[in-house]
């Protein structure tokens, strides 16, 4: 596993979307695992800024989940943060792009559905993960088993509290997601993990440097033969390895070891 810190969330948000079009570029049918949240909102944007030239019209994306009881059209769907967010502002083919349905009448069988596309597809290139200040990615909450398929989570207190920020005074953050599995996204061929801010310090250390646990699903990342995880200083102050880990200094670039 690589850890990448930078002095500030805006360089580390610029190299994932810097690997975003490097991969699309190099590839432009690449297959991207998309994430969603607020961590993600700027990586969008970095995206959109530097996407001059490169075209989405041949990617195919999967997202990493949605609420369950959400219509597509509904504004706080994940669709509508990703319509939003990014694929309006890129040369995207809507039949490309995927998420799980969240109003569909088997949400289960929609999750059986959605993991069989993804295979279909070929797996995914570059799976781009946020982090739940519970260690949670997608919705694999802690105690999601490490082996699990995509499928549906019911989501604990402390995430929708979290999430609620996204959600009218009025509306109740949904129970209940559909959510690739941790084994899903562990086929990914290569994964991208990214955490900004104090609040996420904790997290980070349990994902990095704890045992592999359901206590902390994203710990499940340390088994990827090919895992980066980007980091500003924030969200990496509780790390104890730091001198293993690839320090880029404020005035510095990032050694490129090939
Ligand atoms: N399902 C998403 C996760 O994929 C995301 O990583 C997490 C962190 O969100 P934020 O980036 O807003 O802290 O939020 C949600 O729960």
């Amino acid at each position: 596993m690589k850890v990448l810190i930078f002095p500030d969330a805006e360089r580390a948000v610029a190299r994932v979307a810097d690997t975003m079009l490097s991969l699309v570029r190099a590839n432009p049918e690449a297959v991207l695992g998309l994430a969603t949240g607020g961590t993600m909102e700027p990586v969008y944007r970095a995206l959109i800024a530097r996407a001059a030239g490169v075209s989405f019209a041949r990617v195919t994306s999967f997202n990493l989940d949605e609420y369950v009881g959400l219509a597509p059209d509904h504004p706080q769907s994940y669709h509508a943060y990703m319509r939003h967010h990014l694929f309006d502002h890129l040369d995207t083919d809507p039949a490309r792009l995927h998420l799980p349905l969240g109003n569909a009448d088997s949400p289960n069988a929609e999750a059986e559905r959605y993991d069989a596309t993804i295979a279909a597809a070929g797996g995914v290139d570059l799976q781009l993960l946020g982090l739940g200040v519970n260690g949670h990615i997608g919705f694999n909450e802690p105690g999601s088993s490490l082996g699990s398929r995509t499928r549906t989570k019911t989501l604990t207190q402390k995430t929708r509290d979290d999430n609620a920020r996204f959600f009218g005074a009025d509306e109740e953050v949904p129970h209940y997601a559909i959510t690739m599995g941790i084994a899903t996204i562990m086929e990914a061929r290569e994964v991208m993990l990214l955490a900004t801010g104090p609040h996420k310090a904790q997290a980070v250390a349990n994902t990095v440097e704890g045992p592999v646990s359901t206590f902390c699903p994203a710990s499940m990342i340390q088994f990827h033969r090919h895992a980066t995880v980007v980091l500003d200083e924030e969200a990496a102050a509780k790390l104890k390895l730091r001198d293993y880990y690839q320090i880029v200094h404020p005035d510095g670039e990032e050694v490129d070891l090939g």
